[in-house]
Formats: C-alpha cells, structure tokens, sequence
C-alpha cells in the first residue's frame, strides 16, 4: 500500500498515543487496509469442527488498542467467534504462574516443531510435547491447570480469560460439543501423551479442559486487547487490571514469536517479525512489544491453518510502520523506543 511520508507520520502520531487527536488518520489507514483486503477470496473456512463450518468467508475486522488504552476498530469488530488456539498462549502464561518456569519447561519444551498445529510428533528424549503452541503441547498446558476439581479449573480458566479482555468470558457450547463429539486426533494424542506418562491420568477431564478454552467466544477488539495486555507488560490497559505477571510477559512473547504460527513460525518471524498466535477460528493477535496489540479476524484459512486475511494484514502494517522486533535503528534506540510515550518520557 503506498502512501506518503506524511501521512504515515500522521498514522505513527496516532498509533504511539502521543495525540489523541492524531487518531483520525489511523482509523482511516485501517479503514482503507480493510477495503483493500476485502475482496480476498482464497483460503477455506476450518470445518474439520463442524460448528466452525458455518462461519462466513466475508466476515472480516481489524483492531487496535495501543498500550495506553488507545483503541481503532474496522469492519465486523464486536462479532463473536471461538478463540480456538489463541486461547495456548494465554493458557501457558497461567500454568507458569501455577507451576513456575521450571516446572512447566519440565512437561512441555520450547521449540519449533515446523509441523502442523495438530501434529502428533513428541520428542521421546525428553518425553514432551515440543512446545506449547501445537495440539499435543497445549493439552499438557491445560493439564497443569490447578484447581481441586474439574469446576475449579474451569472457573480458573475463565477468570484468566476475564483479566484479559475485560468482560467475563463465555464458552460456546455448540462449538465445545461440537469440538467434543469429533476431535479424535486430539484425544488420541492425549492419551498417547498419557501412556507417556507425559500428563496425568486425568485425560477426560483435561480434554474437556482443552475444548473448553479453544470454545471462548472472543470478537476482534478483545484479541486486540489481549495484546495490548502483553504488550503493556501483562496489565490490560482499559481495565488496568493484571492478567498475567510482570515476569512471564517475555516467555509468552517468546514462544509466540518461534512458534504461535505453527510451521509457518519461521517465515512469519522472519517477514513480520512480530510475536503473534492465530486460530482456526480466523482470529490472529499480534503483539507490538511495549505499543500495541493487533487483532485480525476472517475466518477463510491458508493450508497450514492461518487467517489468509489475517496474515496479509499484518504483515502490510509491519512493513507499513517497520514493526518488526529486529527493525533496524538499533537495539536501544529502535523504533519501538520512539513509539512508547512512557519510554521515550514524552
Ligand atoms: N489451530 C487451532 O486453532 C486448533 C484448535 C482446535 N480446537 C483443535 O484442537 O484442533
């Protein structure tokens, strides 16, 4: 998308937070990134869950909310939809603070499977799952929730989902018993997982689990607001209520930016440089660390599983605003130094 040096200062103004009233141009970029990409029309709607297949190819939002609560929403924003594997990140941020580090990194590693999301490769030298992002990985996450009994965690879980997007969170259950009744990968994997002794013998209990957080029903503006939450240090900026610990902010950001999209991690890391986790759903949270969180939502999916829309807009306003963590201008100086008012001290 061309557009003049100005006006990409005027968007830049408005996307740091400096001016409320810069905001107009920003609305406006995304405005027209939205027209741009409508018209899209590759990609199919997920209907390997049969509640997902009804979905429309033509639903499409973008939002914004900037670390200082600042917020830009185009398109079908406040459209409810299922998290699905959005919900992994945000799941492990609440077994590391259940468990700490050390603990959850001895159930469930770190690294890049360049599989897809549902694989069902594990790594039998150190018997875990590779990492908490894929299918495999994130039910041995769900099995870390504490709780004294199935309800326990459950509540545990939605009231992790709360802090984030500042509302209580509800499950879908037509896309949870839908999810229930047809993932027989899922449960396959965790039972091979469990005569692994990789998860306890709870396994009915953590499917349920499982099912239940990929069911959250979310809209593009609060996948916007999770992101901002990680991007302002765990803190969601409209409620100012903490979501998660200061100090696990970095292992969630991390893991997202190797491994949140799957065995497209590598080229999405390298091309768009930012930390991000996309659903089946057609949802994608990206995370500029220390400005802004990014929500995407439109439901038609590449073949390995990602938002066709989702991942074309973010990339534009990657390129757009030299998003990328390792942008060039070096490490103390960067650009994401310039964008944070409370950084930069303006
Ligand atoms: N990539 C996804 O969003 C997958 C989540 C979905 N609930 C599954 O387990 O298959």
């Amino acid at each position: 998308m061309a557009a003049d040096s100005k006006s990409d200062r005027g968007d830049l103004d408005a996307l740091m937070g400096k001016m409320k009233s810069a905001a107009a141009p920003f609305r406006e970029t995304l405005q027209k990134l939205h027209r741009d990409h409508a018209p899209i029309n590759s990609g199919a709607v997920a209907s390997y869950i049969p509640e997902l297949a009804g979905a429309s190819p033509d639903w499409f939002a973008i939002s914004v909310v900037t670390a200082d609560g600042l917020r830009f929403d185009v398109g079908d924003s406040d459209r409810l939809f299922s998290i699905q594997s959005i919900s992994k990140p945000f799941v492990f941020g609440l077994a590391l603070e259940d468990h700490g580090r050390e603990h959850v990194l001895s159930k469930v590693g770190v690294e890049p499977t360049g599989e897809a999301f549902n694989s069902i490769v594990l790594d039998e030298a150190t018997n875990r799952p590779l990492n908490p992002m894929v299918n495999t990985g994130a039910i041995a996450t769900a099995d870390l929730i504490k709780g004294k009994d199935q309800a326990e965690r459950f509540k545990r879980l939605m009231e992790m989902f709360r802090r984030y997007i500042g509302r209580e969170a509800y499950v879908e259950n037509a896309t949870f018993l839908s999810e229930r009744a047809t993932g027989h990968r899922n449960r396959a994997i965790a039972h091979l997982m469990m005569n692994f002794g990789m998860i306890e013998d709870r396994v009915d209990e953590t499917l349920e689990l499982y099912f239940q957080q990929c069911s959250v029903l979310v809209d593009c503006h609060d996948l916007a607001v999770m992101g901002a939450t990680l991007a302002n240090g765990g803190v969601n900026p409209i409620t100012g209520e903490r979501a998660l610990k200061a100090e696990y902010v970095k292992d969630l950001l991390s893991i997202m930016l190797s491994c949140g999209i799957y065995d497209f991690a590598g080229e999405w890391a390298y091309r768009i440089g930012l930390p991000a986790k996309s659903g089946v759903g057609g949802g994608i949270v990206a995370v500029i660390p220390g400005v802004a969180g990014i929500g995407v939502f439109s439901p038609p999916l590449d073949e390995k599983g990602n938002s066709v829309r989702g991942v074309r807009v973010c990339k534009e306003l990657s390129e757009r605003f030299g998003l990328h963590v390792f942008e060039s201008g070096g490490a103390g100086k960067s650009l994401r130094d310039e964008m944070s008012p409370r950084r930069s001290g303006s």
